[in-house]
């Protein structure tokens, strides 16, 4: 469903030029629910515009859906926008009228893409607010529902026009705990029910712990990948655990060229966070990495 090869953005202002993300790499396969994690400023945001069509990257491979979004032509790009994926933000506003109600919001968005409201139509938009646990307040004005309640509307409405691929940025950002499980397991269900394709942009390290594939970025490149031991579904009870060794397993992403980053806390405990040389080896079927020896290093410097 997503293919990205040392994707680069470079945001140019008068005065500086911001490398968002630099080489980034990932794949996510169709039906896969995934969250991304990463520090503020990482390029958690900017990766997920350039999947949505809303930027472009300034380099590198970008294919959602087999569709190369770097050749897309402006008309392509709305059609993309309208059709293959769809959006859930932070900020419920950026999805949703407040003086519609919840089906009206849903019913409005479908109308913007076919035109005519035909029967079929309104029998999806009860299936969607009764698919995201909303029936029941299907006609009460936005204004009359809760965050949590808002933010399932607007993943209703993410999924009006039927998208292949659902991208969610912060999307419990604004609620406590309970509620942002409950918009989680929306989100999981959509994902069951439906097969679409669900991207999760997350600082909460809470709801990444509770997504069976997490992707890190840092410094604007994915460094490690987490996938979990058991699926989700099979360990409800862990839900109180954090994120950690025993639950996730981490993958460090390799690109095509055999670049690693290696985890920070890795280079921390050997000291090897600003060395330029290390020592690689092959070792019955591992490769071992090992900081090089002082004296070795003084010799190099002084060959050089
Ligand atoms: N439109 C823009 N113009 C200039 N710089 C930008 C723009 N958008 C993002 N940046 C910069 O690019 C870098 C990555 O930002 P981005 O918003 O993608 O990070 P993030 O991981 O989503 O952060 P956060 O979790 O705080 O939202 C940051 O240094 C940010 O200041």
């Amino acid at each position: 469903m997503i293919l990205c090869e040392n994707l680069v953005k470079i945001y140019r202002t008068e005065e500086t030029e911001i490398l968002a993300l630099q080489g980034l790499d990932l794949t996510v396969r169709q039906g896969d629910l995934v969250g991304i994690i990463g520090n503020s400023g990482s390029g958690k945001s900017t990766l997920l515009n350039m999947l949505g069509g809303l930027d472009k990257p300034t380099a590198g491979k970008i294919l959602v859906n087999g569709q190369d979004l770097l050749k897309f032509k402006d008309r392509d790009l709305v059609e993309y926008r309208r059709s293959t994926v769809g959006f859930v933000w932070q900020n419920v506003a950026r999805n949703l009228l407040p003086y519609l109600t919840a089906t009206e919001n849903i019913e409005l968005v479908i109308r913007l893409k076919h035109r005519r409201l035909k029967t079929e139509h309104r029998r999806w938009g009860k299936e969607l607010l009764d698919m995201v646990g909303l029936s029941g307040r299907a006609d009460n004005k936005l204004s009359e529902l809760s965050g949590g309640e808002q933010q399932r509307v607007a993943i209703g409405i993410a999924l009006a026009n039927q998208p292949k691929l659902l991208l969610a940025d912060e999307p419990t950002g604004a609620v406590d705990t309970q509620t942002s499980d409950q918009i989680l397991q929306v989100f999981r269900e959509v994902n069951e029910q439906l097969g679409v394709t669900v991207v999760i942009v997350t600082h909460d390290m809470s709801l990444s712990r509770k997504v069976d594939r997490i992707i890190a970025i840092r410094d604007g490149k994915t460094s490690s990948e987490f996938i979990r031991r058991q699926k989700y579904s099979s360990v409800l009870d862990e839900m109180g655990s954090f994120l950690d060794q025993d639950s996730h397993e981490e993958f460090v992403v390799m690109d095509r060229a055999g670049r690693v980053q290696l985890p920070r806390e890795y280079l921390d405990s050997l000291g090897l966070q600003n060395k330029n040389n290390v020592r690689v080896e092959l070792e019955d079927g591992k490769i071992i990495i090992e900081p090089v020896k002082e004296t070795e290093e003084t010799e190099q410097t002084q060959e050089k």
